[in-house]
């Protein structure tokens, strides 16, 4: 996710011009110093270079995945590269990536972007830059018991799947209305929403003009940073620092409304979408076997949801062999903070370590037919056991999410959100798409890779078509978060020595867990307006049989939920 930089260097020939006259008038001053601490060393192989600005051309290409990969094909797995007098240390290769995180997982745990206090990328406060040490581990503690861990996930299921319903719900309506849907939005939305909501409690789309101007402002400046990046250290010698207004600005409007990742976390799970659904698309037998699969697992009449997946595991396959494929975050950036030997060469402090996980998942000495998507490769049986050493290898040739202790910690909820949204599209449409086959061309953007012509299709509705998934299961999120408010309610009396009475508490927490699960909106919310329909909903339910059913097991479940947390002990506590 924050592993690839972009250049689009169209608009900025000007900006190259200084930069570059700065650069030789820093190494004419500064160079013949750091040459010296690179005398006598034993570095990695290293492909020809341009005086001055070393290899700086051979990373200026705007597919940087491709560019690197193809240099290793070419001069092998392990190279060192200079930008001016800037060592970079580039990987291809699973073995050579394993021994790295594994000998070196904590010298390169630090991704040494620019720092610029409260900026939207290199701000030390942006989790995904932070330094490794007390603040890194504080969040990401705060991360995995709020937000990603596997209880959070657990907690917080009632939101994604009422999500995806909606997500369900507003293709049904293309399909109705036979209009065409680009695949990445309806995701980004879907994504967005979901993380929102696990965030802050908000849905995206209740903010999303700002939110958007934010991320169309973001895509413009983040392909300005490889400049940032590349030319930071010497630039600072100066005092120039680029960008650093703009970066500014953008974070702090970003602030107000979400968190400074988020933007980055939904892109690589759009995107993994967007292309597992291309590559379905462009293999018919795939998309048949992925139905029979949900079919034989999952009910005519019932929509797919997250618990489904464990039961799939041809989806599961397909998911994963897309992000192989089409690795959202290609090239792993990572920084040495030490000076260290690694087979046998010298590695100077400071290097910047390129992971190429593309060139890794490509590699066609361990994948067989590397440029084939072939989701049964995720399924075969291993025919032999492995060493501990030779599993963790194998592991290692497949790095979507990065590896070690900075790897991504949210592959979990990005399996389960690529899951079900790829599900839900599989289970219940057909798809018409322009022409006969998607075109897989890829195009750099923000910090991730995508497609560069965005997947337009038109849903067309499968029969039968499925209702959304089983309320109760649904409504589990739901019914959870409102005890959660009923509890702290409580609290707040019991704080104050106020008394409570037990039929208006009560009365909150099931019309507010009611509301939320039929119209998705809590009572509180919107008293009038839910009054409203609530009485309009009811009338309805009275003819919904089966419906007022489920309401009254929700009902149920609601105070079981209650009595689980311990409630009626608090009770007596508070009187
Ligand atoms: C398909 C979806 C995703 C892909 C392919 C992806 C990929 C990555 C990669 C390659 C890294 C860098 C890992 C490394 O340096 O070794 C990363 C870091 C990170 N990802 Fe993801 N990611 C995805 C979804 C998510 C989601 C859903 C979240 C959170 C909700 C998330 C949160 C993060 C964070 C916080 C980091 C920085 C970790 C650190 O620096 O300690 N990612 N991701």
């Amino acid at each position: 996710m924050v592993a690839m930089f972009i250049a689009d260097f169209q608009n900025s020939s000007i900006l190259i011009l200084l930069c570059l006259f700065s650069f030789i008038c820093y190494s004419f001053f500064f160079l013949k110093k750091r040459n010296n601490s690179v005398q006598g060393c034993n570095l990695p192989p290293s492909p020809p270079s341009l005086p001055i600005i070393g290899h700086l051309h051979l990373l200026l290409s705007p597919l940087i995945h491709r560019s690197l990969q193809k240099l290793s094909s070419k001069y092998g797995p392990l190279l060192y590269l200079r930008v001016f007098n800037a060592p970079m240390i580039l990987v291809s290769s699973a073995s050579i990536a394993y021994e790295i995180f594994k000998t070196q997982d904590v010298n390169v745990s630090l991704r040494n972007f620019p720092a610029s206090e409260g900026s939207l990328f290199f701000g030390s406060s942006g989790f995904a830059i932070a330094p490794y040490g007390g603040y890194w581990k504080f969040i990401k503690k705060l991360m995995t018991t709020k937000l990603i861990g596997p209880q959070a996930l657990e907690r917080s299921r009632g939101i994604r799947a009422d999500e995806v319903n909606r997500f369900y719900l507003n293709l049904v309506d293309k399909a109705t209305k036979k209009e065409s849907v680009v695949i990445a939005e309806e995701a980004m939305k879907l994504v967005l929403n979901i993380t929102c909501k696990m965030l802050m409690g908000k849905r995206f789309s209740e903010d999303e003009e700002k939110v958007r101007g934010l991320v169309s402002e973001t895509d413009v400046l983040s392909k300005k940073l490889v400049l940032a990046v590349i030319l930071r250290e010497p630039l600072a010698k100066f005092g120039i620092s680029l960008f650093k207004k703009d970066l500014a600005s953008i974070s702090r409007r970003y602030d107000e409304v979400l968190e400074k990742s988020l933007l980055e976390c939904s892109d690589t799970s759009t995107n993994a979408i967007q292309w597992t659904m291309a590559e379905i698309f462009n293999n018919s037998k795939i998309l048949e076997r992925l139905r029979e699969e949900i079919d034989s697992v999952i009910e005519k009449t019932r929509l797919i949801q997250e618990t489904d997946l464990p039961n799939l595991p041809y989806l599961e396959a397909a998911v994963k062999e897309a992000l192989r494929l089409h690795p959202p975050a290609p090239v792993v950036l990572r920084t040495f903070q030490e000076g260290c030997k690694f087979r046998g060469f010298d590695v100077l402090e400071k290097t910047t370590l390129l992971v190429n996980g593309y060139a890794v998942m490509r590699d066609p000495n361990i994948w067989e037919y590397p440029e084939e998507f072939k989701p049964e490769r995720f399924l075969l049986p291993c025919s032999r056991s492995f060493q501990e050493d030779e599993i963790k290898e194998e592991i290692l040739k497949y790095l979507p999410f990065g590896s070690g202790r900075r790897g991504c910690p949210g592959s979990n909820l990005a399996y389960l959100s690529v899951g079900t949204a790829v599900g839900v599209m599989v289970q219940c449409f057909d798809w018409k798409i322009e022409g006969d086959k998607v075109s897989m061309e890829e195009v750099p953007r923000a910090m991730t890779l995508t497609m560069a012509h965005p997947l337009k299709c038109i849903p067309l509705l499968r029969n039968p078509n499925p209702l959304p998934s089983n309320a109760l299961e649904r409504s589990r999120g739901i019914c959870a978060d409102e005890v959660n408010r009923f509890y702290l309610n409580l609290v707040d009396k019991a704080t104050k020595k106020e008394s409570v009475v037990i039929a208006e508490e009560a009365m909150k927490l099931i019309i507010n867990s009611m509301c939320k699960m039929l119209m998705g909106k809590r009572f509180s919310e919107d008293e009038e307006k839910v009054r409203g329909l609530l009485v309009s909903e009811n009338r309805c339910l009275v003819k919904e049989v089966s419906l007022g059913g489920h309401l009254a097991r929700a009902a149920c479940q609601v105070w079981d939920l209650a009595f689980q947390k311990g409630f009626s002990q608090y009770f007596s506590q508070v009187r």
